[in-house]
């Protein structure tokens, strides 16, 4: 039922670590698509827009359609990514209203098919006041996405087009289930949101939608209770994949995808010890524990900025599980190093910090290439960078080749896949994603193992890392491989469940033989 129109395939998962500098995540459930067909009436009978309705004599149960239906049906101006035209209106920047309607817009560009880091681009504006409600909002709203959905199915009689208006719907239930005591605000604050959305002309609906809710809470959470998508919060083709590949540990998996991530920094041993990093934090009354080699995790998520020498460098956020690659990778001092998927640059920062590398970080994305760039200036550290299609096999004098003939020392693939074990940070994920796009990614994955292979030494050892759950992106992957390639060797075999201070991750060592 529920699901949201297919991710672009490319940035399929996107860095952890980055996703965490911005907030929280959790998710809920469906199968391939969003929902659709939400009703643009109250029931049968609803208010006109612009009127409430009191109470409504007869609901209609619309149907929930497929994938694809999470699209409008009508056009509408795409929501910025740059924020540049997202001025607030005029709420006060910390009132609830405030964070309703910006967490609406975020929502809304997902429901439209484009990723939640999209979204949020519209709190860039904003006063930073505005910011952390708004973001937790939009997130916690992804996180329920089904069990808001099948309630709005419930609630609403006729197809609602108008989708920042839907959007706030699911925020504003979200934001009823976390603040039962001040159910009443948030149904005004809603309404006072609506105002400001598709002209005004939904004020009604949405004071009555959510005042229905209310009335009828108890049926409607035993309905959502009663569907699998909606209970789970994920998909239901995500669900049967868990099921089958974890047959003990999927009901545990699943809980964890609906929590908000832990956050996790990475110290920058050239700059800072650990230990003397933690005391810093805990003068500053921050609370963290070391985790890993150089990681610590916060008690309590923070904004970076208030994280001593942030911005100098002495400290990154990464979850625990990527930090993990670098030290399984472990290149020797002076080794030449290849990063074919690197944006935005955590792992490769995290090489560069433990020892004097020459390392090509390549990825097939501009934009999220200069972020690497950025990353690495941030931490006073230095590569090389290239845009480049992983997938294609390279010739060194070739026209346009990027490859210099010079043979890597190591190779990381950390490659496009599904971001299963990311859906806590990245809730988004689970709704957009269709099972065709994981079978896309499996193409991919093995169209850039195949490209790179032949670029690394004899002895040489290539990391290929995913942070997905799904088995067919992981050991399937690397045995495929291993048939494919007669001098190809696994050393070392990693799986991560997403299960505690860490997010799901899969690395497999391969050392090439000859
Ligand atoms: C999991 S992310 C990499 C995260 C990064 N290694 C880090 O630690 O910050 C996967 C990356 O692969 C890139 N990518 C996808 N397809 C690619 C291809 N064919 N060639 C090169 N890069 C590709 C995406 O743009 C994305 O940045």
């Amino acid at each position: 039922m529920a699901s949201l129109r297919p991710a672009p395939s490319r940035a399929a998962s996107a860095d952890p670590a980055s996703a965490a500098a911005t907030v929280v995540p959790v998710a809920a459930n469906a199968s391939p698509s969003p929902r659709a067909g939400l009703a643009e009436g109250l029931n049968a009978s609803s208010a006109a827009p612009g009127q409430a309705q009191k109470t409504p004599q007869r609901r209609v149960r619309v149907a929930r359609a497929g994938a694809t239906d999470l699209a409008p049906a009508a056009p509408r101006k795409a929501a910025p990514a740059d924020g540049a035209s997202d001025a607030l209106p005029p709420f006060p920047p910390d009132s609830l209203a405030a964070s309703l309607w910006l967490a609406a817009r975020a929502v809304a560009a997902v429901l439209e098919g484009r990723s939640l880091d999209v979204g949020l681009a519209c709190l860039k504006a904003p006063p930073a006041a505005a910011r952390p409600a708004a973001q937790d909002a939009a997130y916690g709203a992804l996180r329920r996405f089904a069990w808001g959905d099948l309630i709005l199915a419930r609630l609403l009689s006729t197809p609602l087009k108008a989708i920042e208006v839907r959007a706030l719907l699911l925020v504003a239930l979200y934001r009823l289930e976390t603040r039962p005591e001040a159910a009443h605000t948030v149904v005004n604050q809603a309404v006072v949101a609506a105002a400001e959305l598709a002209g005004g002309a939904f004020r009604g609906l949405v004071n009555g939608v959510l005042r229905n809710y209310l009335r009828q809470r108890e049926s409607l959470l035993a309905a959502a209770a009663a569907d699998p998508e909606a209970a789970s919060q994920h998909p239901r083709w995500w669900l049967e994949k868990l099921q089958r590949a974890y047959p003990r540990e999927w009901q545990a998996i699943v809980a964890a995808g609906n929590t908000q991530p832990p956050m996790c920094l990475r110290v920058n041993r050239r700059l800072a010890g650990r230990d003397a990093y933690a005391a810093e934090l805990a003068e500053a009354g921050i609370e963290a524990r070391p985790v890993g080699v150089d990681g610590l995790l916060l008690a309590h998520p923070q904004a970076v900025e208030s994280l001593p020498g942030f911005a100098t460098g002495r400290v990154s956020v990464q979850d625990a599980g990527a930090q993990r690659a670098a030290q399984i990778l472990d290149p020797a001092p002076g080794a030449r190093v290849l990063d074919v998927c690197a944006a935005p640059g955590g792992k490769s920062a995290h090489l560069l910090e433990r020892a004097d590398l020459d390392l090509l970080a390549l990825d097939i994305d501009a934009a999220r290439l200069r972020r690497v760039d950025a990353t690495l200036a941030r931490l006073g550290l230095q590569a090389a960078t290239r845009v480049a299609d992983g997938s294609v096999p390279v010739r060194a004098g070739a026209a346009g080749s990027w490859w210099d003939g010079r043979p890597f020392d190591a190779i990381l693939v950390d490659a496009p896949c599904s971001a299963s074990g990311v859906v806590r940070r990245h809730p988004d994920a689970k709704w957009l994603r269709r099972i065709g796009d994981v079978r896309a990614l499996l193409g991919v994955q093995a169209a850039i193992l195949d490209a790179v292979w032949p670029l690394l030494r004899p002895g040489g050892k290539l990391l290929y890392a995913t942070c997905s759950v799904f088995p067919e992106e992981n050991g399937a992957q690397i045995d495929a491989f291993l048939h494919r390639h007669a001098d190809a060797g696994r050393e070392l075999e990693e799986r991560l469940l997403p299960l505690a201070e860490h997010d799901g991750f899969y690395y497999a060592l391969v050392r090439k033989t000859v």
